[in-house]
């Protein structure tokens, strides 16, 4: 028979595990919970090996992750684009814009050189905006090493291609490179304060995840495994364009019950158009579904919420999106989700309506008023709550 120790294997998938738990007698069940909980604290302990990070992008999520990394004092290189702010950050341990009231790690440099940055990295988190990644990693290509894994922090879909990350990093970097999405609640300010954050890395290497998990986690970060790229992924940018919405509920001054009401349809229209991907369903009430939804849009830190709530009081979008020096994903995204959503209808020959998704879309094309958007959502007609996918 099975020796009682077999449920246990370090490394191996929660999924696996998850499967022969169900199975397994009550005494071992608690044996492999208690083996798991022991695995999970030792996360929190200096790493065995060492390991060296290279992070894409220096504005506010990428200094983030950088500062989770660095307080394990994990040696951490930031690619950024000036010169004068690598500078900055390696003499004064801070960056000059984003979070510059948060010090950084002595093990965190900075740098404008990808090889520099790229070579000898064991991992590479990416946190780049989607609308500008292919083109930064088209670039820096030459120079990212054959087999790193690399991270994604990125969400939202390519404007034109109708791209995730996945796609895009695999377009630009080529196959045969393990990669994971990292996504859930997490806003930059509040980690690099070193705040609760719970987050969730999806890969199709469930070892990958593993150890991002280990190597990531810490006891203010915490990192769940999953292996549904595309449940975390489209969670991910569907929740950046509900926030608009959420934020322009706010910006009516419509109260709670509208916000509640319009958050738990936009996450139905998430979920809908997820499970049409090959999403699966348990993904969408997770962290990078309904979490990472809630966050964003009740949190005072959201750009996307922010620029909803501004369109909603009245504000031109072109001044929005003028004054900010950080960028909305929901913006770009909505436009590409419109047009992802009729090309899966299309394919399915079905016509499944998001009117959240649309409305958002047709406001920030200035083809109606946020007041004119929550009307037509009030005059459609009235059917089932859920519908059966
Ligand atoms: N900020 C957050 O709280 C947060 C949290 C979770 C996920 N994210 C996601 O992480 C990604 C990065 O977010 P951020 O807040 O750091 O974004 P950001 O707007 O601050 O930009 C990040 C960095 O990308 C680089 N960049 C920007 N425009 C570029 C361009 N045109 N060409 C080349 N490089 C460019 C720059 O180094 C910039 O500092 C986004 O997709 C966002 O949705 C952000
Ligand atoms: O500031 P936002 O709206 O881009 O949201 C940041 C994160 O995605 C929250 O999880």
């Amino acid at each position: 028979g099975t020796p009682p120790h077999a449920a246990f294997v370090p490394g191996a998938s929660t999924k696996s595990l998850g499967n022969r738990l169900a199975k397994a007698p009550q005494a071992r069940r608690e044996q492999t919970i208690m083996q798991l909980s022991a695995r999970r604290s030792r996360s929190m302990r200096p790493l065995p090996y060492p390991v060296r990070f290279a992070v894409l992008g220096g504005g506010s999520f990428g200094l983030a992750l950088a500062s989770v990394l660095g307080k394990k004092s994990i040696p951490v290189t930031i690619l950024v684009r000036k010169e004068e702010v690598a500078e900055h950050i390696n003499l004064h341990h801070r960056h000059p814009t984003y979070l510059s009231d948060i010090a950084l790690a002595p093990s965190i440099r900075a740098t404008v050189h990808p090889e520099e940055a790229l070579r000898d990295a064991s991992f590479i988190i990416h946190a780049v905006p989607v609308q500008y990644s292919r083109k930064f990693l088209e670039d820096i290509a030459p120079h990212v090493p054959k087999n790193t894994p690399i991270i994604s922090t990125s969400k939202g879909i390519e404007t034109g291609t109708l791209c995730m990350m996945q796609d895009i990093l695999l377009e630009t970097l080529g196959p045969n490179r393990e990669t994971a999405y990292l996504s859930g609640p997490s806003f930059a300010r509040e980690i690099a304060l070193g705040l609760v954050t719970a987050v969730v890395a999806a890969s199709e290497s469930e070892a990958l995840a593993n150890e991002i998990c280990d190597i990531m986690g810490c006891n203010y970060f915490r990192v769940f495994t999953s292996t549904d790229v595309v449940g975390v992924e489209v969670g991910g940018a569907v929740k950046n364009v509900i926030a608009i919405a959420a934020g322009m509920c706010e910006g009516l001054g419509l109260g709670t019950n509208a916000m509640a009401a319009l958050v738990t349809r936009g996450c139905n229209e998430m979920q809908r158009l997820a499970l049409s991907l090959g999403a699966r369903p348990s993904t969408l009430t997770g962290l990078s579904g309904v979490g990472d939804t809630f966050g964003t849009c009740f949190g005072p830190l959201s750009r996307n919420r922010n620029l909803g709530v501004r369109l909603g009081k009245g504000e031109r979008l072109e001044n929005i999106l003028g004054s900010s020096t950080e960028v909305a994903e929901g913006h770009a995204t909505a436009f590409s989700l419109v047009q992802l959503i009729e090309k899966t209808n299309r394919a399915y020959r079905r016509e499944l309506e998001f009117p959240i998704i649309y409305g958002v879309k047709e406001i920030l094309e200035g083809k109606r008023t946020p007041a004119e958007g929550l009307r037509d959502l009030m005059a459609m007609p009235v059917r089932v709550e859920m519908w059966n996918l």
